[in-house]
């Protein structure tokens, strides 16, 4: 496996997401963001990833907050790319204190123009490495070859490229680390600990679970659904 040194901390570990997810969400600001990320540290998240639609403000906040490696991004734009979507994204979120910087790493057009080999550049010019959000095997051997330091299967179920499992795609997963000679992380709808379990036995380097442990909401909505009817 090729691996930056940077990357070795987190070797079989949780990573824990930080977002909201709405604008209105009666979470947001930098400050909650930043509280919720020393509790996940607490609990042994060996990263934080963070940012989201709360973008560079939630990116900072975070990164003074917390002394484990910090995955930024940037939610923005009204178009398909919207992880993290222009080369000045990407620099914005390295430059806001981010040491991993995820972004679409899918073949879509980018607002700029701009292609994810662009981005990769300039965000090792800025000193960060680089985590491609993907949803197939293609993308994710083009965003190898495109120079990504580790990909991740957050975009797996949420682009024409590959129907949505019920829960996490951990058949991806699997195709992945037998592929991919950079760290895979394993993300999107790992809702139980088995699952995160079960994303390291897979061969993923790392695994990140966000609303199952960030969002209250929907933990709420769970054990309120698994009370019988009245
Ligand atoms: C598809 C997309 O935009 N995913 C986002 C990427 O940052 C977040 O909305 C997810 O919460 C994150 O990937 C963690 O996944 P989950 O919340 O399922 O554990």
């Amino acid at each position: 496996m090729t691996m930056h040194h940077l990357l070795e901390p987190l070797r079989g570990a949780l990573i824990v997401s930080v977002q909201v997810h709405r604008a209105d969400d009666p979470l947001r600001g930098p400050a909650i963001m930043a509280a919720i990320a020393r509790a996940a540290v607490e609990g042994g998240a060996a990263g934080i990833r963070c940012g989201g639609i709360g973008g560079l403000p939630d990116v900072e906040a975070v990164c003074a907050a917390v002394d484990v490696p910090v995955i930024g991004l940037w939610k923005d734009g009204d178009t398909d790319v919207y992880i993290t979507p222009s080369v000045d994204h990407a620099v914005a979120v390295a430059a806001a204190g981010a040491s991993i910087v995820a972004i679409d790493g899918t073949a879509r057009v980018r607002p700029d123009g701009s292609t994810f080999a662009d981005a990769v550049r300039a965000v090792h010019a800025a000193g960060a490495l680089v985590l491609a959000d993907v949803s197939t095997e293609d993308e994710a051997l083009a965003a190898e070859a495109a120079g990504a330091d580790a990909v991740a299967t957050t975009l797996a179920g949420y682009t024409p490229g590959r129907t949505r499992t019920p829960g996490p795609d951990l058949v991806l997963v699997e195709r992945l680390a037998a592929r991919i000679t950079v760290p895979v992380i394993a993300e999107g709808r790992y809702h139980r600990p088995a699952d995160a379990a079960a994303a390291i036995t897979a061969g993923a380097h790392a695994v990140v679970v966000g609303t199952a442990i960030t969002v209250p909401a929907w933990i709420t909505t769970n054990f309120r659904e698994a009370l019988p009817r009245r």
